[in-house]
């Protein structure tokens, strides 16, 4: 039996899926979990599709694993588990995929030279991603990768939603809005096209809430705007990036206060975002629980600016058909989701709070509603996977 793998390698994490190809090229999942807090503690879980636990594994004492350790442990584990199952593919997230990478595309040495052109641009990500395709390549060579790309979805939104306000020439030199979370984006489009065709046509603001954060504005299914723009530090407060702020805030540490540009990066994207304002935590449910001021002020400035973005976007839509939470925060915080909500009452959204609480597929009021407001559990893993057996089938015809 033939196997595609699926690979989406964070900052601190690794998220993976196991799927046995079926005929005409169906993708049943087999197995998938997540290598966890890597470079502090890191812990291992796998689950069949089932849900039963296949390990549980972790290093109290391994702050010194890399991103590559760990995935020769992954990897010892898989080639025990597939039994008769051999994997055809691996397909992996990559965050950045610049001006040139519109579709997913097959790994070699001149792909992943452009590839790391752009870790400045994703510093957060892109190494992470591009050490597992490296990684893999050294366990496996003749394994065929794919990466897919964060940034194709939005890759044909208009040119007033990609151009910024700076000299022409820079643009012409790629500095320009790409936007983010495409995979999560394509997978909420073509579920919410099996759930509602109808509203799937319409204008739809998904948000892709977790620890990186965006929204984006759908108009039958494809992207015409989104909060991020020409890195994943734009747009929305997130877990510890601080999201669109004044870029006269940049020059003053940098000319004021003297912090060399490193210190600058670390700043903005380490430390800001719901970890900088709390002083506590970059992660949204241990600020619920805290129940702090600071806390307190950070949850509300994240809901703020979400719903401050999702004006925005309404406006690009020219209206509004339908709100979908997904991703972490979007899928699991009722609480969240009512602040986003309440917030974004003018426009139409009211919930149900029994609905909200339960994390119901629909948590709108019905029939009071005049927008639809869904969760919609994403999931990257899968639309890597179907990417990357599309692209095997497409070059071996
Ligand atoms: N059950 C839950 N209830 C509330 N918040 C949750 C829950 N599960 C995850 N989250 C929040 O989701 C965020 C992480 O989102 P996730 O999409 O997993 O991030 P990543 O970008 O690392 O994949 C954290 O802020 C976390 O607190
Ligand atoms: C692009 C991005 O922010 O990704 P993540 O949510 O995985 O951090
Ligand atoms: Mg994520």
């Amino acid at each position: 039996m033939k196997a595609v793998v699926s690979l989406n390698s964070g900052s601190s994490s690794i998220k993976f899926a196991l799927y046995t190809l079926g005929n005409p090229d169906s993708l049943t999942l087999s197995a998938s979990g997540k290598i966890e807090k890597i470079g502090i503690a890191p812990a291992l879980r796998i689950r069949s599709a089932e849900g039963e636990v296949l390990i549980d594994r972790d290093w109290p004492d391994g702050a010194s694993l890399t991103h590559a350790d760990l995935l020769e442990d992954l990897f010892a584990w898989a080639t025990d588990h597939l039994g008769d199952r051999q994997v055809v593919a691996l397909g992996h997230r990559v965050v950045h995929g610049g001006t040139r990478f519109a579709a997913p595309q097959r790994v070699d040495a001149v792909l992943l030279d452009a590839l790391e052109a752009l870790c400045p641009l994703a510093p957060l990500h892109q190494p992470h991603n591009l050490t597992a395709i490296r990684a893999i390549a050294r366990i496996n060579p003749d394994l065929p990768q794919v990466a897919c790309f964060d940034t194709a979805f939005h890759h044909d939104k208009p040119m007033v939603a990609s151009r910024l306000a700076i000299p022409r020439f820079l643009h012409d030199q790629g500095i320009r809005r790409y936007g983010f979370h495409g995979l999560s984006y394509e997978y909420i489009a073509r579920r919410l096209g099996k759930i509602d065709p109808a509203l799937a046509r319409g204008r739809v603001i998904a948000a892709h809430l977790g620890n990186g954060a965006s929204l984006c504005a759908m108009q039958s299914g494809r992207s015409i705007d989104t909060t991020m723009g020409f890195t994943a530090l734009d747009g929305l407060v997130m877990g510890t990036r601080c999201g669109s702020i004044d870029p006269g805030v940049v020059l003053h540490l940098q000319s004021q206060l003297s912090m060399p540009v490193a210190e600058v990066e670390d700043l903005l994207y380490r430390k800001s975002g719901l970890l900088g304002v709390s002083n506590i935590s970059s992660d949204m449910r241990a600020l619920s629980e805290d129940g702090s001021v600071e806390a307190e002020e950070a949850i509300d400035l994240f809901c703020w600016r979400v719903a401050r973005e999702a004006g925005g976007l309404i406006s690009s839509l020219g209206g509004l058909d339908a709100f979908v939470f997904t991703a972490g925060i979007g899928e699991n915080h009722a609480d969240v989701r009512r602040r986003i909500c309440t917030r974004l009452a003018w426009a139409g959204l009211e919930i149900d709070d029994d609905a909200n609480a339960d994390n119901a597929l629909r948590i709108s009021r019905a029939g009071e509603s005049r927008i639809d407001v869904l969760v919609i559990p994403t999931d990257e893993e899968r639309m890597i996977a179907l990417h990357t057996l599309a692209l095997l089938v497409a070059l071996q015809s």
